[in-house]
C-alpha cells in the first residue's frame, strides 16, 4: 500500500539524528499529559503490544498463556510492567538535556532485558512503534502534527539506539541454546525497517 506522507517522514527522521533544543521541548510538553494518565496508557501499551506480537509474552511467567485482552488487563504483572515501562520513558523525558542521565538510564533498562530477563532486543523496537501509535490515537490533537510525530520518531530511535548498545557488551540468553527466543522463531511480523 502507498505510504502517506506522514509516514515517510516519521521513516525519513527514523535515522537518528540529534534532537534539536525545540524537539526536546515538543517532547517534554506532549509527555506531560500522557504521563498524567500513566498507568492507564501503560496498560492499554502492553495489551496492544501482546495481542499483536503474542510471542513477547513469553518472558512473563503470570501471563505467557493469556489470551483475552480483558484478562490481560487484570494482570497485576502486565499492570507493574506498563508503570516500569512509563517510568523509564518519563525518567528519559525528564532528563533530556542531560544526554549522560539519558544514557544511564537506559543503559540500566537495556542490561536489565539483556541479562536478567533475556529479551531480545528487537521488541524494543516493536513496543516503542506501539507506543507511538497509541500516543497517536489517544492523544490525536497533540500528536498529529509533523513537528510532534519527528520529535517521537526520534525518541524512539534514541531509545532504542541505547537500549541495544547495552546488548553489546551482553548479549542476551547463554551463548547456548536460546530457549526458543530466537529471532528466527519469531512468528509476528516483523517491523518495517
Ligand atoms: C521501552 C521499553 C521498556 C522499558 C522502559 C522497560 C522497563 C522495565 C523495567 C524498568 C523493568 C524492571 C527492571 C528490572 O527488572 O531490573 C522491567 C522488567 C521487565 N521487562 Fe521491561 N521494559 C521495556 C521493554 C520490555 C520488552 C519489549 C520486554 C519483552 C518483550 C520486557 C520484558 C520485561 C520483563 C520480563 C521484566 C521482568 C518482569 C517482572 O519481573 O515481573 N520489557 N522492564
Amino acid at each position: 500500500m502507498e505510504k502517506v506522507q506522514g509516514e515517510m517522514e516519521i521513516e525519513r527522521w527514523e535515522r537518528s539524528e540529534e534532537m534539536s533544543d525545540a524537539e526536546k521541548k515538543v517532547i517534554q510538553e506532549t509527555w506531560s499529559r500522557v504521563y498524567a494518565n500513566c498507568e492507564d496508557v501503560g496498560v492499554s501499551v502492553l495489551i496492544r503490544f501482546f495481542v499483536n506480537f503474542p510471542s513477547a509474552k513469553q518472558y512473563f511467567s503470570q501471563f505467557k498463556h493469556m489470551e483475552d485482552p480483558l484478562e490481560m488487563e487484570r494482570s497485576p504483572q502486565l499492570r507493574k510492567h506498563g508503570m516500569r515501562v512509563m517510568g523509564a520513558i518519563n525518567s528519559v523525558v525528564e532528563n533530556i538535556y542531560d544526554s549522560e542521565k539519558v544514557s544511564s538510564v537506559l543503559a540500566l533498562v537495556g542490561k536489565a532485558h539483556a541479562v536478567k530477563h533475556k529479551v531480545e532486543p528487537f521488541y524494543f523496537k516493536i513496543l516503542m512503534g506501539v507506543i507511538l501509535e497509541v500516543l497517536a490515537e489517544d492523544y490525536a490533537n497533540e500528536f498529529t502534527s509533523p513537528e510532534v510525530q519527528r520529535a517521537w520518531a526520534k525518541m524512539k530511535s534514541l531509545i532504542c539506539t541505547h537500549v541495544t548498545a547495552a546488548y553489546k557488551e551482553e548479549p542476551p540468553g547463554d551463548g547456548g541454546d536460546d530457549g526458543g527466543r530466537s529471532i528466527s522463531k519469531v512468528t509476528e511480523p516483523l517491523p518495517q525497517t
